[in-house]
């Protein structure tokens, strides 16, 4: 899961972000990276331009395509990029509750009568959209009708809209890059994104097309353009829109943007250096998660880094239209962390796994995958012996049974004692059939979370407290034993969920027992530690996130 939620601006000067950037210890020189070798065409001056004061390089290449690696040797917690976004939306379940021009809370609300669909936090906000405003409020106010007889999003009708007028002004206001705030980034720049809209499903193009084809009708003529242009920028936008959070942090997907600087140069990995955070207003940054040494390329994850490989090649295959070739997905799965993550252990020397093949993109691509495809026997990746493939089957199939019989129990019964039970059944997972789930089995992890929550509800702080204790623990390991990234936002949501756990058990013990009550505090000071160190790298110090856990931390 990528986090996307709103930081306070973090404002220093670019000369100093650059000294800051630069880690002086030149020390780790790595071999020079090929990607170097394989440019391929030029990048855009402006970008070069408007790039210039971060440490970051930009690349072609034919593997790579338009890529960032980084300018010299970095630290961890180092903002790579910042970029207000093209435009973007307020989403439908949150229209009422942000304004649509700073995303901060609305406590008054301001809306435009005639398109009722549009809200301003205030004079100023409202002062500030009125150019595009006056362009976009017919067609905005029959989005949702639009969107209701076409079967479209929309959301994305009203971000497609509200880009339209963008380009229409872009052509009025061309002016050079200014020198100080951030400024959107200009329409142009988001002809140069992928659409994939070759890959996308032909149904979709057809009730995309009837959705523009109306959609135009309503459109003042400053603002026309072709149905064609239309449905490339849907799927545009599709492929490489970003989610974005309120000003607090507290929800993470209130509004959705379109960022091209970073969809143009951030390629995905799934094993990322560097992730993105929202910050307010509409922006977003580019921070380093690890140290990244000079010359290497700068990846972000757009998925769940915390499932197995055939999974998260489908994720990204159907909501972003590519196949993976990232390091992690094409390195021997027997070596990788993803052989655990859909692991069996093996019966015969119990200290590694049943290898099961990555499906082809071809098989994936029609639903099937190589765990039911293949015959005969898997092989342990670390003794050899084999086992019947129905043996592993039985075993993950069980497993995954208990995980929906768990999970229906929650959501569609509220039964959390039935749920916990199920969910425990896996965290424990030991079949007498064919074997054992790895500790790092994503199920298990997935199993964990929801558990977690039952006994939250159940009001067992104890068992609350030593799930999430599981659930870090886990996430560690996937760090230390499978090189996966320890600067993640929910390792640290999840120190910072232990941290109020602890706090809890320390309010119910006060008046009985000092000395648990000290205990707990402590503890919980320990977990709100570690969750400020975590947020410090991946969201900076100003970002409320980080601010949270400070509020916190003075609190005990
Ligand atoms: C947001 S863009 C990144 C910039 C892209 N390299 C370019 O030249 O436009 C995302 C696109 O880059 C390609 N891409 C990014 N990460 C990839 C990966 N790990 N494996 C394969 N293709 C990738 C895919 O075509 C994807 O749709």
């Amino acid at each position: 899961m990528v986090s996307t939620e709103v930081e306070q601006i973090s404002t220093i000067g670019l000369d100093e972000k650059l000294d800051q950037k630069c880690s002086i210890d030149g020390k780790k020189k790595k071999k020079k990276s090929s990607s170097n070798k394989k440019t391929t065409s030029p990048i855009s001056p402006y970008y070069e331009q408007v790039l210039a004061s971060y440490p970051l390089k930009l690349n072609n290449s034919k593997a790579k395509g338009r890529h960032a690696v980084a300018q010299c040797n970095l630290e961890e917690g180092i903002t790579l990029c910042q970029e207000q976004a093209t435009a973007f939306v307020v989403r439908s379940p949150f229209i009422d509750h942000q304004c649509h021009v700073c995303l901060s809370d609305l406590e008054q609300k301001m809306m435009c009568s005639s398109c009722n669909k549009t809200f301003y936090c205030s004079e100023n906000c409202l002062e500030k959209d009125k150019g595009i405003h006056a362009l976009v409020c017919q067609p905005i106010a029959q989005t949702e009708a639009i969107g209701h007889a076409t079967d479209v999003d929309a959301d994305l009708l009203r971000l497609m809209t509200i880009l339209m007028a963008r380009k229409y002004l872009d052509t009025l206001n061309q002016e050079d890059i200014k020198e100080g705030d951030i400024q959107p980034t200009p329409y142009w720049c988001l002809e140069d994104l992928i659409s994939h809209r070759e890959n996308a499903d032909p149904a979709f193009i057809k009730v995309l097309t009837e959705a523009s084809q109306r959609l135009a009708m309503e459109m003042p003529n400053e603002i026309q353009t072709t149905v064609e242009e239309m449905v490339t920028l849907a799927c545009r936008i599709n492929s490489n829109a970003h989610g974005l959070g309120d000003n607090h942090s507290r929800n993470t997907d209130v509004a959705l943007g379109l960022f091209p600087l970073g969809a143009l140069f951030f390629n995905h990995g799934c094993n990322p250096n560097t992730a993105f955070i929202g910050l307010p207003n509409g922006q977003l940054a580019f921070r380093t998660i690890r140290p990244v040494a000079k010359d290497e390329e700068l990846v972000v994850s757009y998925i769940d880094l915390y499932s197995d490989r055939d999974e998260r090649r489908q994720a990204l295959l159907h909501s972003k239209h590519f196949w993976c070739k990232c390091k992690r997905c094409t390195g021997p799965i027997e070596k990788s962390v993803d052989r655990f993550l859909q692991g069996v252990v093996c019966t015969q020397c119990k200290e590694d796994v049943y290898i099961i093949q990555a499906t082809s993109l071809e098989h994936l691509s029609k639903g099937k995958r190589a765990l039911y495809m293949e015959q005969g026997s898997f092989k342990c990746a670390k003794c050899g012996s084999e086992i019947a493939c129905d043996q592993v089957r039985e075993t993950l199939d069980d497993a995954k049974k208990s995980y929906m019989l768990g999970m229906s129990a929650i959501r569609q019964e509220r039964n959390y004692k039935q749920g916990a039970e199920k969910l425990e059944q896996i965290t424990k997972y030991n079949s007498n059939k064919g074997g054992e789930l790895h500790t790092m089995n994503a199920l298990r992890l997935n199993s964990l979370i929801p558990l977690m929550n039952c006994k939250r509800h159940k009001n067992d702080l104890k068992s609350a407290i030593d799930v999430n204790r599981s659930i870090i623990g886990l996430m560690e390991q996937y760090a230390t034993e499978g090189t996966l990234p320890a600067n993640t936002s929910e390792i640290s949501d999840f120190w910072q969920n232990l941290g109020e756990l602890c706090y809890e058990m320390a309010t119910d013990i006060k008046g009985r027992s000092s000395i648990l009550e000290k205990k707990w505090l402590k503890e919980a000071k320990t977990a709100f530690l570690h969750a400020l160190k975590v947020r410090l790298v991946i969201f900076g110090g100003n970002h409320p996130k980080t601010k949270s856990i400070e509020k916190s931390l003075a609190r005990l």
